[in-house]
């Protein structure tokens, strides 16, 4: 105590000072430094894009590659990577998405992507689109075609009549978003940037009007190695994701694990239920404040109260405490995690037969349903 004090007082040198304003500055130049590199980096690529993509908007409408030809028939979302474009497979007139991405962009992701979506196609999990081609066109760009989903959860939302998911629609979403995750696990990947726009909703043309699908695979990262359980975590990482949804470890740089996946479920899933999440307004680049924000609301249980005040404080704050817990090695207890789902439904008065917002003339709900213990099927072992 007395030492304490008596640091305390003692005057700071000024080269201890001048020592700390010069590691101060230095963490200034390296963040300046990289904020250009990334501005140029990302200029760059919107160059390559610009040049290199299909132009559909000024009336490029039909791509040859080298088995197929596709027209082009509109533009479905804008990546900061590339872009989806609705497509018609000319020899058999049906419809597809096709997501380009230029040859020429600083680091290529969607061969990567391309990879990820091969490995899951062997799987049965009615959560992800089948790839039904890939390739390069005249060296100008890469591309994946892919079955054709409907609105993205973000999209969706905007378009309900009150701009929210009842309860009842937000627990299906979080039961199989929860599976698609489980599932993605299963075969050795994380997503990395779990957040409404990358899930939608399927077709009524294929009978999967009621189903979520998970998207863009461009952050994945393989843990799981063949003969290896798990990669050894890096000490240090750049930030993978999206600030709102990102788990605390993203945000403190640390490798991300299964655990994480799910903690971004959970602020995803926390979001549709509480309408405004605390750290809404906060822009991308706020990483820190959100942080923060995330942090108070594990220490401050008045502050989680109020926020859950209209349902489903036990089971989130009982979901949440279980993920804490986690480390980078444990696979989580996704049916655990379930438990609680249902019992918010439970609770809530939620009908398994409701339809899902969407689709309100619906007689029922024709979804998939999560099943526990669900054993790890490929579908050439069937
Ligand atoms: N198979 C598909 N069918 C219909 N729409 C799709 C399909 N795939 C993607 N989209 C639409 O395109 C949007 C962007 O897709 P995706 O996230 O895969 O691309 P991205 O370039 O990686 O985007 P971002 O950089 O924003 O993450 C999605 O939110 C969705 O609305």
């Amino acid at each position: 105590m007395e030492n304490s004090r008596l640091m305390q007082s003692m005057p700071r040198t000024p080269k201890f000072e001048e020592e700390k304003k010069t590691d101060k500055d230095k963490e200034k130049e390296e963040k300046e430094r990289n904020g250009k590199k990334t501005e140029l980096a990302r200029a760059q690529n919107k160059k390559a894009q610009e040049k290199d993509m299909p132009r559909f908007k000024q009336g490029e409408n039909q791509i040859d590659t080298a088995t197929e030809t596709y027209e082009l028939t509109s533009e479905l979302g804008q990546g900061s990577f590339g872009a989806v474009f609705g497509v018609t497979r000319k020899s058999d007139k049906r419809h597809f998405a096709m997501k380009c991405e230029s040859v020429n962009m600083k680091r290529a992701i969607l061969p990567h992507e391309a990879g990820v979506l091969l490995a899951l196609n062997h799987l049965k999990s009615p959560h992800f689109l089948e790839m039904v081609d890939h390739g390069i066109v005249n060296n100008r760009f890469l591309f994946v075609v892919l079955k054709l989903v409907g609105m993205n959860l973000w999209d969706m939302r905007a378009h309900l009549p009150d701009k929210k998911y009842t309860l009842t629609t937000t627990l299906r979403i979080a039961e199989q978003t929860l599976a698609g995750l489980r599932d993605l696990h299963r075969v050795g990947f994380l997503h990395r940037d779990i957040k409404p726009p990358n899930f939608a909703i399927g077709r009524e043309e294929d009978d999967t009007y009621h189903t979520v699908f998970l998207l863009d695979f461009g952050l994945c990262r393989k843990i799981a190695m063949k003969g290896k359980d798990l990669r050894t975590p890096r000490k240090e990482c750049a930030f993978r994701g999206t600030t709102r949804y990102a788990a605390l470890a993203a945000h403190d740089n640390k490798e991300q694990s299964r655990k994480d996946d799910i903690e971004s479920w959970w602020y995803m899933i926390a979001e549709m239920i509480v309408f405004d999440i605390p750290w809404k307004q906060f822009r991308g680049t706020d990483r820190d404040n959100v942080r923060g924000m995330k942090w108070r609301l594990r220490a401050d249980e008045t502050y989680f109260k109020f926020l859950f005040r209209k349902c489903c404080y036990e089971q989130m704050s009982a979901i949440l405490l279980y993920l804490d817990q986690l480390s980078y090695s444990s696979i989580p207890d996704y049916d655990f995690v379930y438990h609680h789902l249902q019992a918010a439904a439970i609770v809530n008065n939620c009908s398994a037969k409701s339809p899902p917002d969407w689709d309100p003339k619906s007689q029922h709900y024709k979804g998939p349903i999560y099943k526990e213990r669900e054993p790890y099927i490929v579908k050439s072992l069937e």
